[in-house]
């Protein structure tokens, strides 16, 4: 063991005193900028990957602390630099031209969806494929797509068991995540690509694919992750195969035809597609990435909502006082009213309290980061993070990538009081509505939450999404009495309290649980 020891320690001191002489010197920019500090992770090429992988948070928390709100390091053979308070962040978000996100959306894709290099990298992508999700999902235009969840999302909801095999008045128990998750995934599924396409078929390979999807990221080669690669495939054969049923040949079309029971977006999207001579395992491949992109956040949004509102019995009675309330004075205690609502209904002040516990679950349970390619050369200027001092000029290099860790601004103490707690009602301002403003070292903080992103690659599914969750929690708390069940968790524990999992701080996005839970849900009407 001893000799062992002393050739790590040499590693280390070795490894120290190379990265002493070679780091770059703060002050060697003849225009008097800095570099940004940098922090110490002398693992050759992986460098901070490990650190930043293991929990992305505590990773700019702890460096953060030491170095400020902007330091660099290697991750992956690459310079990285990370920003982590929100004018710091909101500064790289503004410089999109000078800090890109199409150099990402080119190269990550290949990896995670095994898409050919070709069709993520081709030409007008940027311009004719991905606004089309912009335009389609904004604030005005997604009122037919949220529209068809809601009634995607009742009809699979009033066809569980909780409903066809329980009376009002009766009991029927849950497993959380089995329950939900196949439900929200068929949903949206038929929302965006109609009924053509076998979600209930795709949903075990899904998952496992999204449980692996870190291996993608790292770029772990198919022999070291066998089932990950065999579930991506058996997904993308799935939409390969609904891709070729759909696609219905019109010399009418704009495209050459159109996508069979899609949606207009999908239809559209894959017409383009076809224009640019995309294979069909490509298209495929590009449909899983719309997939995930919608799945993994929305479930485990709505899940962390659940459960800790139901950890507590007056968290759960506010809410459940909103919702009743809502029922009757917006909805006229009429569930087609309800199914019908456009996602602005939800944003009004009958839906506050909603709207709060929506907030600081995105606060608490997620954990985002954004990536840009920096093209040029820019400076950012950052003030410390306690507010003291004059702001120091730093100079970002081009070619280098550059991370916004969002959870560092969540889970700061001078912007949130008590940040590991969850309070429902924190996002509330004194007059009822959700609009409370956030300070630190008495400045307003305009970007204090970031659950959605930031800057160009801000999420473009906010809205459908917001109203997704808030349909799937008024609707399950308007039908069912919902318990959290204290011997509950599948890890086999005896909780004494109504547990709420230990979170997996890895995930990127948010954050996912390490345990499911059982809830009973006894029917109301
Ligand atoms: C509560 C659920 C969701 C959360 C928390 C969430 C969060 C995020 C985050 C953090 C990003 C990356 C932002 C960045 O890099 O700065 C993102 C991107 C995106 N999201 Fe969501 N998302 C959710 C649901 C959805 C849904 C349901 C859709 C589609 C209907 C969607 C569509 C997108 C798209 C298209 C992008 C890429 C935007 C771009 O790069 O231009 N998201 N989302």
């Amino acid at each position: 063991m001893q000799p062992l020891l002393l050739i790590a320690s040499f590693v280390l001191a070795g490894s120290y005193v190379l990265y002493r002489t070679l780091r770059p010197k703060r002050s060697a920019n003849p225009d008097g900028l800095l570099d940004p500090p940098s922090a110490f992770y002398p693992l050759p090429y992986f460098g901070c990957a490990l650190a930043y992988g293991a929990d992305p948070g505590k990773f700019g928390r702890e460096n953060e602390l030491r170095h400020g709100p902007i330091f660099a390091t290697k991750m992956l053979g690459r310079k990285a630099t990370f920003v982590t308070s929100a004018p710091v962040i909101a500064a790289l978000y503004k410089n999109s031209k000078a800090a890109q996100h199409d150099p990402i959306r080119q190269e990550i894709p290949i990896r995670m969806f095994g898409i050919a290099p070709y069709a993520v990298q081709h030409e007008r992508l940027p311009y004719d494929g991905f606004p089309l999700f912009d335009k389609a999902l904004s604030f005005t235009s997604v009122k037919p797509l949220s529209a068809a969840f809601s009634q995607h999302f009742w009809k699979r909801l009033s066809g569980t068991d909780a409903f066809q095999k329980t009376l009002p008045g009766g009991t029927s128990t849950i497993r959380f995540t089995r329950f939900l998750f196949p439900l929200v995934f068929a949903a949206t599924c038929e929302v965006f690509l109609g009924p053509r396409f076998d979600a209930d078929g795709a949903y075990a390979d899904f998952e496992v694919f999204d449980e692996q999807i870190f291996k993608f990221l790292a770029g772990v080669p198919p022999a070291m992750a066998p089932a990950a690669f065999r579930s991506r495939a058996r997904v993308r054969d799935a939409l390969s195969a609904y891709l070729t049923s759909a696609w219905t040949p019109d010399a009418g079309e704009e495209h050459g035809g159109f996508l069979a029971d899609a949606s207009p977006l999908l239809s559209e999207l894959v017409g383009r597609f076809h224009g640019w001579k995309f294979a069909t395992d490509d298209q495929a491949g590009h449909l899983l990435s719309i997939i995930w992109g919608f799945q993994p956040n929305l479930v485990w949004t709505i899940y962390w909502l659940f459960l800790h509102v139901l950890q507590d019995e007056t968290r759960t009675a506010r809410l459940r006082a909103e919702i009743s309330t809502a029922m009757t004075g917006v909805f006229n205690s009429d569930l087609k009213q309800l199914l019908a609502a456009e996602p602005a209904v939800f944003e009004r002040k009958e839906f506050a309290l909603l709207s709060s516990a929506l907030n600081e679950t995105l606060r608490l349970c997620g954990s985002a980061t954004s990536m840009r390619r920096v093209v040029e050369d820019f400076v950012i200027t950052a003030a410390s993070t306690k507010g003291q001092g004059e702001p120091t000029a730093y100079l970002l290099r081009k070619g280098e990538d550059a991370y916004a860790i969002t959870r560092t601004v969540h889970m700061d103490p001078d912007l949130y009081e008590n940040p590991e707690t969850f309070q429902i009602d924190r996002f509330l301002a004194e007059d009822g509505t959700c609009t409370r403003k956030f300070y630190k070292n008495g400045k307003h903080v305009a970007n204090n939450l970031m659950g959605w992103g930031g800057g160009v690659s801000k999420c473009a599914g906010r809205y459908y999404a917001t109203h997704a969750v808030k349909l799937c929690v008024i609707l399950m708390f308007h039908h069912f009495d919902i318990q959290h069940t204290h011997n509950c968790t599948f890890d086999g524990r005896q909780q004494t309290t109504a547990a709420v999992p230990d979170m997996d701080m890895s995930r990127i996005g948010m954050l996912t649980a390490k345990a499911d839970v059982v809830l009973s849900l006894r029917r109301l009407v």
